[in-house]
């Protein structure tokens, strides 16, 4: 059953992993000029820095996927950096705490930047987390916990695996963004992925944004295996 939003983002965000400003732009050649929504993560930021970033977002919507994770001063004068980048989305993670969630909105104020928190990621399993994380609660409470964290500090929204996400909805609010990466269409290679959907079944379950990376950016034709995948979701 699907259930009813204000907004859905009908395009998946493309996770933009790779080692060159050139395999970049070659890929983004491929789209023939269409407006896509993109994910810039520590790879391409790390090697090119904001520069990227900024040219990117001239021709797309950028999700800046940093994971901020620091003490609140730290994180507020970094977001307020990316505040000048004009990006559409960009993250910090929920452990980080409340007062570092507030701290990093402080620093986006003035901007159209969108703050979403990372609960658990996609690539840790219940076992990984009891073990390292040293948490003893079920990976959905974890997660549930993290996301009702992130609404009170006032951010939109979190990033999360779409299996969770209706759980997140009913334990925060209807428009709470669910950012869900650890999308695979079915049949696809899983990798470091722990917790994945298909495309179909994270709308179904309220999804707001599909992340996908490897399945678009390794196909064999990157615009067909990208529009399969929005077709699939938007089915
Ligand atoms: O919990 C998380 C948070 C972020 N990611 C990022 O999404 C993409 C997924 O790429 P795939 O190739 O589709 O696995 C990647 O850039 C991660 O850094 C995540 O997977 N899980």
């Amino acid at each position: 059953m699907e259930y009813r939003r204000n907004f859905v983002e009908t395009r998946p965000v493309i996770a933009l992993d790779f080692s060159s400003d050139k395999e970049v732009y070659d890929f983004l050649e491929k789209f023939k000029g269409q407006r896509l929504f993109v994910k810039i993560g520590m790879e391409l930021f790390y090697k090119y820095g904001p520069e990227i970033v900024k040219q990117v977002a001239e021709n797309h919507d950028v999700f800046l996927d940093l994971k901020l994770h620091d003490i609140p001063n730290t994180v507020e004068r970094a977001m307020a950096n990316i505040a000048e980048l004009n990006v559409a989305l960009t993250n910090v993670h929920a452990a980080g705490g409340v007062e570092m969630m507030e701290a990093a909105l402080r620093g986006l104020e003035g901007s159209n930047t969108k703050l979403i928190a990372v609960t658990q990621l996609t690539s840790t399993s219940e076992e990984q987390m009891h073990e390292f994380q040293n948490i003893q609660t079920s990976l959905l409470d974890s997660v549930i916990h993290y996301a009702k964290c992130t609404e009170k500090a006032g951010l939109a929204g979190v990033v999360c695996s779409a299996k969770e996400a209706r759980a997140i909805k009913d334990a925060t609010s209807e428009d709470f963004i669910c950012l869900t990466p650890g999308i695979r269409p079915a049949g696809a290679e899983v990798g470091d992925q722990k917790r994945v959907v298909t495309p179909a079944d994270a709308r179904k379950i309220g999804s707001d944004y599909i992340v996908v990376g490897r399945p678009i950016t390794q196909a064999e034709n990157p615009v067909e295996a990208y529009e399969n995948i929005m077709e699939q979701y938007n089915s």
